[in-house]
């Protein structure tokens, strides 16, 4: 899905020659500010590398659309955005964003219900919990269907038991439907429970670990 090859960015991250395989959950590791999160923005260009090249199914991604790139991946950042409307506003908030139609209720309510948020579509998204707003966030980007899902510590307001109904299902959704996962984590024991394959980012350099 993502092959980087010599890619550097500012003082901050340096990859030789990385691969990123579609249906895999693959996770980056790394201390507090070994940037990790810098890695997955620059797989969607929120942020361009200063040298080598990142390729996407095979294109580089210097070439590519950069709106049509965010669309293939999406990103779900730490702090997603909630806007100060309807649960049912910012699902469909997402689908815009991704120029899809916009969806029954019934399958909205069906995307909430599989992160387990039982919720009124017409209940005020900002009076969710941040563990609430999280799994809705989840539930957004699902619906968004894009190719590769960037998700950085996409757990970190759930509980343990939460954390593992909404990662296990989400990562065999994806697994099914053939989408890459790459997941920002700090914690390495999330990082090998649930990936097929870790990164891991030590002083500026990113490699892959032996699972
Ligand atoms: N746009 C930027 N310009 C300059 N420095 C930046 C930029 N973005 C991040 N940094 C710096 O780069 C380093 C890596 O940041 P990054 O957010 O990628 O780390 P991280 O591994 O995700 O950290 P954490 O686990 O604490 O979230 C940090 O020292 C940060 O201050």
């Amino acid at each position: 899905m993502y092959d980087l090859k010599n890619v550097g960015y500012q003082n901050i991250i340096y990859i030789e020659d990385l691969e990123i395989k579609k249906g895999l959950i693959t996770s980056i590791v790394g201390e507090s500010g070994s940037g990790k999160t810098t890695l997955l923005r620059l797989l969607n260009q929120l942020i361009s590398h200063d040298t080598g090249d990142i390729y996407f199914e095979g294109e580089n991604i210097e070439t590519m659309d950069t709106i049509a790139l965010r669309r293939k991946a999406i990103m779900l950042p730490q702090n997603p955005i909630i806007i100060s409307q309807t649960i049912r506003d910012n699902l469909n908030l997402g689908l815009e964003l991704s120029e899809k139609p916009k969806k029954e209720d019934s399958e909205l309510i069906e995307a909430l219900k599989f992160f387990n948020l039982d919720k009124d579509l017409d209940s005020d998204a900002t009076k969710l919990s941040g563990g609430e707003k999280q799994r809705l966030s989840f539930a957004r980007i699902l619906l968004m269907d894009p190719e590769v899902f960037l998700l950085d510590e996409p757990s970190s307001a759930l509980n343990e038991e939460l954390e593992d109904v909404v990662l296990s299902r989400f990562f065999n959704y994806s697994k099914k439907n053939n989408k890459a996962v790459v997941m920002v984590t700090h914690s390495r024991t999330i990082a090998f429970k649930y990936s097929d394959e870790i990164i891991s980012v030590e002083k500026k350099v990113a490699v892959k670990e032996d699972k």
